[in-house]
């Protein structure tokens, strides 16, 4: 039987294939983020819908976790896939705007709910995989290492241009935040030295390294890669093609999409109560460690951030990001 709650800020219905939205004002009605849900198979998909960039905005960091809490209340799910409607890009980031001439009550907010989506994320007592399609820089790559598992596009996705001068795709992931003029938070930076080693994370955000996929599969910042050729009609995996949400039906054949899938059905086949035990032990200190903290870094954020060199800095980086997207 489909349940439908309604409220303001959410639709939310429960079933095989049942689609969930969300939108907020602050999106102009748009869905920030789409939700599907499979009770059968235990499997929800949480797709990021804010573009052109999938940015994270206050809204949109508060629209991720509002989806995951909702999956979280239905005790019949045990793993998320989490996915961007943006073929090419998984997440930009942060969304500069909010950092760039901020205002002073909104900053604090924005920062608490960027921490929010960490402790929500990182322990959530769902198993979350990342399909990542495309670009995942900075906050963007924090969002993949906050998940269960990881899984990218090996970039290999038609390609632009035409012809025999075709240019590849090569998706890129890594805390590139040091060639911003900015250095990635405590618990973001902690986030890559327990992903991907202590001198492979030291050098990785010295230099704000992006690593095309496979130098991120191969010091362990993804767990596997795969192509996106979409393969023939017969390949599409049963219950696939219902869990994605009308915008993104084509990914059924998509390699990617159908690894995902069949990681999160794995995952959901595990014990839940075991499962989340053994994240737990890996996983709640650090949650514990920044929740102790947490005050302490929206002060250090907002402080950093309002500073004039780093506004700067900043400000030019967005003008340069602007011309290069009115160039193309
Ligand atoms: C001790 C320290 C204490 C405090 C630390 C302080 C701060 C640190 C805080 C937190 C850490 C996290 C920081 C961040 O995440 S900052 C954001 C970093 N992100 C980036 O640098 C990515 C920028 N974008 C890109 O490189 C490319 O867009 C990308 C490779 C993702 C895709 O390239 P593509 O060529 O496909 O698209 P574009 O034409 O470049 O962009 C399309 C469109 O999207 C807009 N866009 C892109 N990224 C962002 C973004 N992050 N925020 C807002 N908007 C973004 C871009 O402007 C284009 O828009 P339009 O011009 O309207 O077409």
């Amino acid at each position: 039987m489909n349940t439908v709650i309604r409220s303001q800020l959410l639709r939310f219905s429960v079933g095989r294939g049942q689609q969930f939205r969300f939108s907020t004002a602050a999106a102009n009605g748009n869905d920030l983020v789409i939700g599907t849900v499979d009770e059968t198979l235990g499997i929800a998909m949480l797709t990021m819908n804010r573009p052109p960039a999938n940015s994270l905005s206050l809204e949109m960091n508060e629209a991720i976790c509002t989806s995951l809490k909702t999956m979280e209340s239905n005790p019949k799910i045990q793993s998320v896939i989490l996915s961007s409607s943006n073929p090419k890009i998984f997440s930009a980031g942060l969304d500069v705007s909010e950092l760039v001439s901020p205002h002073p009550d909104r900053l604090p907010k924005f920062w608490n709910s960027l921490q929010q989506l960490y402790l929500d994320l990182y322990g959530s007592r769902l198993a979350v995989v990342a399909a990542i399609q495309g670009h995942a820089p900075a906050a963007g790559c924090f969002l993949a290492m906050a998940c269960d598992y990881r899984i990218m596009s090996s970039g290999d996705i038609g390609g632009e241009g035409g012809g025999d001068m075709k240019k590849r795709f090569v998706p890129t992931i890594g805390l590139n935040e040091t060639q911003l003029g900015i250095a990635a938070p405590p618990w973001m930076g902690q986030l890559l030295v327990r992903t991907i080693g202590f001198r492979q994370a030291e050098l990785a955000l010295a230099m704000g390294t992006l690593f095309p996929p496979d130098r991120a599969l191969s010091i362990g910042l993804v767990d596997a890669i795969e192509s996106e050729q979409h393969g023939a009609e017969s390949t599409i995996i049963e219950g696939l093609s219902e869990l994605l949400p009308s915008i993104s039906k084509d990914q059924a054949s998509n390699p990617l999409m159908q690894k995902a899938f069949k990681q999160a059905t794995t995952f959901a086949k595990i014990p839940p109560h075991a499962r989340v035990a053994s994240k737990l032990v890996t996983r709640q200190s650090h949650i514990h460690d920044m929740i102790a903290t947490r005050d302490e870094d929206t002060a250090h954020f907002c402080g950093f951030v309002t500073q004039e060199a780093v506004q700067k800095n900043l400000i030019a980086y967005v003008e340069a990001m602007k011309s290069k997207s009115k160039k193309k």
